[in-house]
Parts: C-alpha cells; structure tokens; sequence
C-alpha cells in the first residue's frame, strides 16, 4: 500500500526541511482545513440541510448574499479566531476588519478570504469553493486596523483553495511549490495527493465570460479575436474555451492541466478596475499560479506588485499558462504605448 501523506505530516516535514513555516502558521492553515471540511459538508447536505437560496441581504459591495456565503463566513471566523495564532480576519462578506476579541490571544498573522467563491453556482449543484490569503502583522503594536491589511500580495506568507466539487481539494502555497491534498471522506483527513504542481506554459484553452465580449478594451478583444481564428489565424491552432463561473474552479483547471483565465476591466463602468477582488480572490490564486509556474498580471503588472488602497478593491486579472498571459500583457502595453 502507498504511503499517505496527510496535512499535518506535510506541513510538519517542510517545517523540518526548509524551516519556513512557523508553528502559528501551520496551526493557522490547519484550522482554515478544518473550516472547510465543516463547509464542505454543508454545501453536501444541499437542500436537505436548508442551506440553498439567498439570505435576503447584501453585502458592502451591493451582492445579494447567499445562505451558504453567510454560513461558510460563519464557520471560518468561529474556527479562527480562538486559535491565538491571528490577530485578524477579512472577508468579502464584512465591511470592515474582524479584530479577534480580546478573550482570545492575539497571534501575530492576519487571514483574509472569500468564504464562498461563485456563488452564481451553488443552487445548480456547480463546484464552488473557497480562497484564503495569510499575511503577517508587521506592526508590532498591540491591535490592528484596516491599514495593516494593505500589503501588496508578494508579501502573503501562506495562500489556498479549497474547491467543493466531485472532490473536495484544498490546494496550498507557503511560498514552495503547490500541493494539492483530496479530502477522504471516510477518515476525514486531508491527504496529499499532488505535489509541486506546475502549470504548462503553453496552452490552447482560454477562460473568459464571452458575453461581455463587447464591453472589453482592445487588447482583450485582439488576443480572444485571435484565438477564435483558430488554425487559419495568426496563433495557427484552435484554441477551445471554458467558462464556469467559479474561480475557483477555473483556476484548478488551470493548475491541472494548463490554460488561461481573464476577467478584465470593461467600458461598462470605467472607474472599476475589475469584477474581482485584489486582496482575497486575485492575490492568493496569483501566489499560487506564480508557485506553479505561470504568471498573473492586471494586464500591465505583476498582480502582486500592486499596492492595495482599500481592503474590498478589485482588479483586472489575467493569469495561468505564462505565454499565454504574457502575450495578453504585451497587447495591452503595446495598445497603451500607441
Ligand atoms: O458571473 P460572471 O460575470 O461570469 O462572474 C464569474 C466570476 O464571479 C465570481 O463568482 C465572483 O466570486 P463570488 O461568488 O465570491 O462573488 C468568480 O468566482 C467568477 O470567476
Ligand atoms: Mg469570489
Ligand atoms: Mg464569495
């Protein structure tokens, strides 16, 4: 029988090899595993768990809140905040910081995360998931606000997915490599099933909402214009195409077998940079495909390079496969040198 690795012995042993994960650290990422081994059984439980449909709220960027974005909430800021490895929480569901109160010790890391990611998809039984990102407080002082939040993402100390579809998989970086761990069921242990994933550099599968396509700016349009062209175009190959509307998922496709993901900026509303959010959906999965391989950019720069401004900002993504991104980045420098 093979050797099964689990979590803990995975964590353990880099700690043993290469030192860098502190004790706090790995007890934080064990606790966010815990969080969404509870998450994932209730996204199991469907309707007979009463946890389908909308909550009747919204949350402070104006999306009607779902039950399960509400409950996935929930369950990862009771696990977290008694640990005393953080000082504390984001989400995409609060307006502002979570400070973990003052009967709990505070730790010296802070976790931000979109507790439910495509939500569009939980009624359809579609995979959804989960994203975290780990920062250190670099303040020193006692209590933290919302500035402390404000790194940009090269400085994540820890980043992750957990992926709630025909397998639950939480998918992991502390700044070595990717691993992927598959949640057993019948032991309830998550156990490593991939190792220093890597994306392939080149591709020929594209992931973009192509109902927008008239909304976008000239360069997006230019590279997908030329991947629909197929074998008779410039890039001589056809190119096919997904689209599933949950990050998440999109992004272990890419992580599994390549490709490229985009949700741009569009005329629609020209003041916001994106639909998605720089700090706890664009900067974790960045970490990750920059960890296995691939790059991800805004169009014009590395994502982890940007300096956040406010804690739910968004940004234009464009990541995976890294020729495929780089040749999107160089239409739009090209277009922005003109
Ligand atoms: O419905 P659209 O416009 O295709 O957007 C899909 C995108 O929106 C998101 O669902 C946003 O995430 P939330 O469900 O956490 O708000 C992404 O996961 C996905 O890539
Ligand atoms: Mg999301
Ligand atoms: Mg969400």
């Amino acid at each position: 029988m093979t050797k099964r690795i689990s979590l803990t012995q995975y964590l353990v042993e880099q700690q043993r090899e290469h030192g860098h994960i502190p004790a706090q650290l790995r007890l934080l990422i064990e606790v966010v595993a815990r969080a969404c081994k509870r998450i994932a059984i209730a996204v199991n439980k469907g309707e007979l768990g009463e946890v389908l449909g909308t909550a009747g709220s919204e949350n402070v960027q104006g999306e009607v809140q779902k039950k399960l974005d509400i409950i996935s909430n929930e369950v990862l800021i009771e696990a977290n905040e008694w640990g005393g490895h953080l000082a504390a929480m984001a989400s995409e569901e609060m307006d502002s910081i979570h400070v973990v109160p003052n009967r709990y010790p505070q730790g010296e890391y802070m976790l931000l995360f979109d507790p439910l990611d495509g939500s569009s998809n939980i009624d359809v039984n579609v995979s959804i998931g989960t994203i975290f990102s780990v920062l250190r407080k670099v303040n020193n002082q006692r209590g933290v606000s919302e500035e402390d939040f404000l790194q940009p993402g090269k400085q994540q100390a820890a980043a992750g997915y957990c992926v709630y579809g025909p397998q639950t998989t939480l998918v992991l970086t502390v700044g070595d490599g990717v691993a992927m761990f598959t949640l057993d069921r019948e032991t309830g242990s998550w156990v490593l099933t991939s190792e220093n994933v890597q994306i392939p550099a080149d591709t020929k599968e594209f992931a973009i909402n192509m109902s927008n396509m008239r909304h976008w700016a000239p360069p997006v349009k230019r590279y997908i214009d030329e991947c629909l062209a197929g074998k008779e175009g410039p890039r001589g190959k056809d190119f096919n195409m997904r689209w599933v509307a949950s990050m998440v998922a999109d992004v272990h496709r890419i992580l599994t077998r390549g490709g490229i993901f985009m949700y741009p900026w569009d005329q629609r509303d020209p003041d916001k940079p994106g639909k998605l959010r720089l700090m706890y959906e664009a900067n974790p999965m960045a970490f990750l495909v920059e960890q296995a391989g691939g790059i991800a950019t805004n169009g014009h720069q590395r994502i982890m390079e940007l300096q956040p401004g406010k804690l739910h900002e968004r940004v234009s993504v464009v990541l995976g496969s890294k020729n495929e991104v780089q040749r999107v980045t160089d239409y739009h420098l090209q277009d922005a040198a003109r």
